[in-house]
């Protein structure tokens, strides 16, 4: 039999309104949402009251670490985090090991999934030196991510800095949306030279900003932006971390229109260099975490429409990886469990208002990615919903992380609200800490 579940009474925060109504889910999709809509036997009846339902997060940057990178982190472990945090569907990026370079290792990455993923998933394919000429023959229109010979995020060789003849190459003959990470690898050694002249090996990562500068970011999006509008190009600058590259991006068209689009990371929204001295390498990431003005700077640019949508760039190691000297302390913290509460946390302090967090966190990575039917709740549309109560205060302990690292650079936080249940594709799939593992194997590829 076909399951239905019947939602009563919810605050329902979708497409910039807020109204109390049911909504009937039956098998994967929407039904109906309206008012008093009649219980027929069989229905689950979930009451709503008080509550907060919005679409599944769709969380446009994720690193699982599967294949090759299990011990930091897994499909499984980190799509029941996803679930706990209300994210329904993520992409993953192509710095798995080995790297998602050809189309067979990007299907082995979606059977993986198939087979271990609780959230709906998808996967970018990366682009290098070596397999450029062979991804700019086939005939797709799909996702890909610069990368370099095993990093495209960091590391020498990076194809942004060294090959401007490759990058004219991608711009003007790739049709799909190509996403970067967007910092100048020749600046970045440049200062790094300078600081490690200074301090050698353990560099004070307050530094890291410094060095990881606002030249490298502002200089290296200025570049790509440059030559995507040259050649029409679909371009993506993946976690802005600074105020002054926001002025880059247009907002006086809508996002299907946009042909350079950008996001910011929860990570450079929440945290500043302020934090660097009780955090200490727990919160260096590429890009660096900037400064206060940075951080008001993407919430504002998020705000006036200029950046388009919120990512995690979910990126877990582990601790012992992390709690290295500077330069080989690994780069990257987990997040997908805590983006929402932490978006939540600014609407509660009065920052952003739901409509808005779920325009980006929601809707808006369905209109970049172009994944048809989910990101809205709409009739017809996969049942990926999360139930929110914004009267739930918790802090962030050991106990209570899910990501297979087991640690939280937000750890020792409260929030003030907390992700109730979450369903994907009509499937109630965790809920109150409990996760219905029968969902395996359900979860679907967003396309
Ligand atoms: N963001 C990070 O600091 N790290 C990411 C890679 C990346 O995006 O640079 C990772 O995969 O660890």
């Amino acid at each position: 039999m076909i399951q239905s579940t019947l939602i009563q009474n919810v605050s329902l925060v979708n497409e910039g309104q807020i109204q109390v109504t049911d909504v009937l889910i039956v098998g994967e999709r929407i039904q109906e949402i309206g008012s008093n809509i009649p219980i027929r036997t069989g229905m689950q009846v979930t009451d709503g009251t008080g509550k907060f339902l919005l679409p599944g997060v769709i969380d446009g940057q994720v690193h699982f670490r599967d294949p090759g990178l299990t011990h930091k982190a897994d499909l499984n472990s980190e799509s029941k985090a996803a679930l706990a945090g209300g994210v329904t569907s993520f992409i993953d990026m192509p710095n798995t090991r080995p790297n998602t370079l050809t189309l067979e290792l990007l299907e082995e990455k979606y059977q993986l999934a198939s087979q271990k993923s609780l959230a709906n998933y998808g996967f970018l394919l990366g682009i290098n030196g070596e397999n450029l000429d062979e991804v700019l023959q086939w005939d797709t229109s799909g996702l890909l991510a610069i990368t370099d010979d095993g990093l495209y995020f960091s590391g020498k060789g990076n194809i942004l800095a060294d090959r401007p003849d490759m990058l004219e190459k991608i711009f003007s003959n790739y049709k799909g949306l190509i996403a970067i990470h967007s910092e100048k690898e020749e600046v970045i050694e440049k200062n790094e030279e300078t600081y490690r002249e200074k301090y050698g090996e353990d560099v004070p990562v307050k530094y890291h900003p410094l060095i990881r500068s606002e030249q490298a970011c502002y200089e290296a999006s200025e570049r790509a932006i440059a030559l995507a509008e040259k050649h029409g190009a679909r371009l993506h600058i993946l976690h802005l971390s600074t105020a002054k590259e926001t002025d880059l991006f247009r907002n006086d068209i809508p996002l299907s229109e946009k042909k350079i689009t950008t996001e910011v990371s929860v990570h450079h929204l929440w945290f500043t260099d302020a934090d660097y001295e009780q955090k200490g390498t727990l919160i260096k990431w590429n890009p660096a975490i900037k400064t206060k003005k940075d951080a008001d700077g993407l919430l504002q640019a998020l705000l006036d429409d200029r950046i388009d949508l919120i990512t995690t760039d979910h990126a877990p190691h582990t601790l012992e990886e992390k709690q290295k000297p500077y330069f080989q302390s690994m780069s990257g913290a987990p997040l997908v469990q805590h983006s929402l509460v932490c978006l939540l946390e600014f609407y509660h302090q009065g920052k952003i208002s739901l409509e808005k967090i779920v325009e980006k966190m929601c809707h808006n990575p369905a209109i970049l990615y172009r994944i048809k039917d989910r990101g809205y709740i709409r009739k017809g549309y996969f049942a990926d919903l999360v139930m929110i109560d914004l009267a739930q205060t918790w802090t962030v302990a050991k106990e209570n992380i899910l990501y297979k690292c087991g640690w939280s650079p937000l750890e020792g936080t409260t929030f003030h609200s907390q992700v109730v249940k979450t369903w994907v594709n009509g499937h109630l799939a965790y809920d109150e800490g409990t996760f219905d593992e029968s969902i395996l194997g359900k979860a679907l590829e967003v396309k």
